[in-house]
């Protein structure tokens, strides 16, 4: 029988779903009404203000779950950029997402919205709310592949910072920003593995160390205030010193959802905080793995670059993404769950 839409009021929400490293990714294809705003920081307020209810629909249950991830494509205002993105996930609206970059880099090829793809890589520039991410596809034979990225500049905000934290007491945390701000820890502090634990575990340590931090510490972003939030906490394996093995690492983000990647964006922060450590030299490249799904990204400096005060450097990250389905959502006038809700 071929695909028909079921009785249905209102709009029609269409998607291509992705994954990247286990996590998933939801493309918003059509159903949106226009995002307006002058820039893609102003179009991410409006989303915020105007068009909340339809994130909802499509992250939260019946249609998504607790840790359903998305990302909606709008125009952005940079000349050089090939498409702008507003992610999204159980909470809001975050600023960089690494493995929504890997996944869309890859659908913007097969999906046209760039010039004549090239081999061996194809450029995608994806405006995302920080900043100019500039995405490299592998392209052979009319077929996409891995994807590398260049991140805005990330630095190290703060190191051995002192928090207390509920349930835990003390605990020392660094700061680095990779787009989004992280804390990072070693699960070790709460006797925890990041990828023996439970999950249950993890997070409530991740998400005890993130409330601390941002009820503690004032961030701040050179170049925007609505940069200038704590996205998450990574809980590390404490492997930081470079080494060829891989380091494994588990993120907590915005509701305490939990990443099933190793997490781009907290590999860029991460590794900017190693390199602000003399942890890691330019060019040496380590593997990250998520404690979650055992999946791997890549990450190294490439560049000494400043954010304002800041000393920073641009990360590449190089991970692959998959296409898992596409979907046509509707709703009905009288279905009361039709807006969605979460399970916590
Ligand atoms: O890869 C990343 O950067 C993201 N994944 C989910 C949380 C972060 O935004």
């Amino acid at each position: 029988m071929a695909l028909q839409l079921p009785p249905h009021d209102g709009a029609v929400l269409s998607v291509v779903d992705m994954h990247t490293g286990g996590e998933p990714l939801r493309i918003v294809l059509g159903g949106y009404p226009q995002v307006r705003g002058d820039s893609v920081l102003s179009k991410r307020r409006y989303v915020r203000e105007h068009l909340d209810h339809l994130r909802k629909a499509l992250m939260f249950e019946p249609r998504g779950h607790y840790d359903m991830y998305g990302a909606l494509i709008v125009d952005s205002e940079l000349p050089e950029a090939d498409l702008a993105v507003l992610f999204m996930h159980n909470e809001g609206y975050s600023t960089m997402c690494g493995h929504a970059v890997i996944a869309l880099g890859r659908f913007a090829v097969d999906y046209k919205l760039v010039r004549e793809p090239r081999s061996p890589e194809t450029q995608v520039n994806i405006h995302c709310p920080c900043g100019l991410v500039r995405a490299f596809v592998q392209y052979a034979a009319g077929k996409t592949g891995g994807v590398r990225f260049l991140s805005v500049p990330a630095f190290a905000f703060a190191t051995d910072v002192t928090v207390a934290v509920e349930g835990f007491g003390e605990v020392t945390v660094d700061i680095s920003y990779g787009g989004a701000f992280y804390a990072f820890v070693d699960a070790q502090r709460f006797g925890l593995d990041v990828s023996k634990s439970r999950t249950r575990d993890l997070v409530d340590a991740a998400t005890a160390v993130s409330n601390a931090v941002k009820s503690q510490v004032k961030l701040h972003h050179p170049t925007s205030d609505d940069l200038a939030f704590l996205y998450g906490t990574v809980l590390t394996d404490g492997k930081d010193e470079f080494s060829p093995e891989p380091t494994a690492n588990v993120c907590v983000f915005a509701e305490a959802q939990v990443d099933r990647s190793p997490t781009g964006s907290g590999v860029t922060a991460r590794v900017a905080l190693q390199h602000h450590k003399g942890q890691i030299r330019l060019n040496q490249t380590r593997t990250f793995q998520s404690g979650a799904t055992g999946s791997q990204f890549t990450g190294k400096a490439v560049e000494e670059t400043r954010c304002g005060d800041f000393r920073a450097v641009v990360v590449e990250v190089a991970g692959r993404a998959f296409y898992t389905g596409a979907s046509h959502f509707v709703q009905e006038a009288d279905d009361q769950l039709a807006n969605g809700f979460l399970l916590k």
